[in-house]
């Protein structure tokens, strides 16, 4: 353990900075921790299901980490997400190149109105380009805008009004604008991924395949974490 966590100590004096990796559940983070052996600086926690607990938890994660002299240089929000059919189909794996708050905001006469537009916050983060870029080709993944959602979509209409309003969307779930909220604050960058375990769509639990999308998350972390560690963020 001792070695482990001297390993970490010499990353991020070397400047690439330790990761975190923020799943919403247990089952999420063993599948990335199985990808990601020995500890060189990669840290997954699972930080509760939907935006306010994610970001509670993970500027938990962050602030502890920094109060203890070993700050993280980026957090990744990871998981299964539902994908936009069929650009992203069940099984396959999505980078954000927007991490995108799709409901937060107000129902007007004339539509939905994003919160930014009412004046105040803001309901997108822009994860790295390049180091996007990187993580998607060594993953084999696809890069478009992810969205965050409290409520799941159930229903062909809403998921066709999602897509009118974000047409770049290819997945949506329920906690990367938090991870994404809480990471900027403390100034760390933060990536997003999602490997696909359901269409967006009509409500249909026979058609969830949650174990495929849990083994599409271990293939794909084992291929992309050369990618996190070696990133230094000067480099995007
Ligand atoms: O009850 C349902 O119909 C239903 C359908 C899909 C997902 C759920 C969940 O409660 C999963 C929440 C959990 O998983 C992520 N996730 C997975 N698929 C989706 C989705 O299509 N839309 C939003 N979130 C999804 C999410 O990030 C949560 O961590 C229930």
């Amino acid at each position: 353990m001792e070695l482990q966590a001297q390993e970490g100590r010499l990353i991020a004096a070397a400047g690439l900075g330790r990761v975190l990796v923020a799943t919403a559940v247990p089952v999420e983070r063993d599948a990335v921790a199985r990808a990601c052996p020995g500890d060189l600086g990669i840290e997954v926690i699972a930080a509760g299901v939907g935006p306010a607990l994610a970001a509670a938890s993970t500027a938990s994660a962050l602030t502890a980490a920094a109060l203890r002299g070993e700050p993280y240089g980026l957090v990744v929000s990871a998981g299964i997400g539902g994908g936009f059919q069929p650009e992203a189909p069940v099984g396959s794996l999505v980078v954000a190149d927007g991490i995108v708050a799709a409901d937060l905001g107000a129902e007007t006469e004339d539509g939905f109105v994003p919160v930014n537009e009412l004046g105040f916050g803001t309901v997108r983060h822009q994860p790295p380009v390049d180091l996007v870029r990187r993580v998607a080709g060594a993953a084999g993944a696809r890069t478009g805008a992810v969205l965050t959602v409290s409520t799941v979509t159930g229903t062909a209409a809403r998921a066709a009004a999602l897509r009118e309003r974000h047409p770049t969307a290819l997945a949506e779930a329920m906690e990367g604008f938090g991870v994404a909220e809480a990471a900027t604050a403390q100034g760390v960058p933060v990536l997003e991924i999602r490997a696909i375990s359901n269409p967006v769509g009509p409500r249909d639990r026979a058609a969830w395949r949650i174990p495929e999308a849990l083994t599409a998350l271990t293939e794909g972390f084992g291929k992309l974490t050369p990618v996190l560690e070696s990133w230094n963020r000067h480099d995007s």
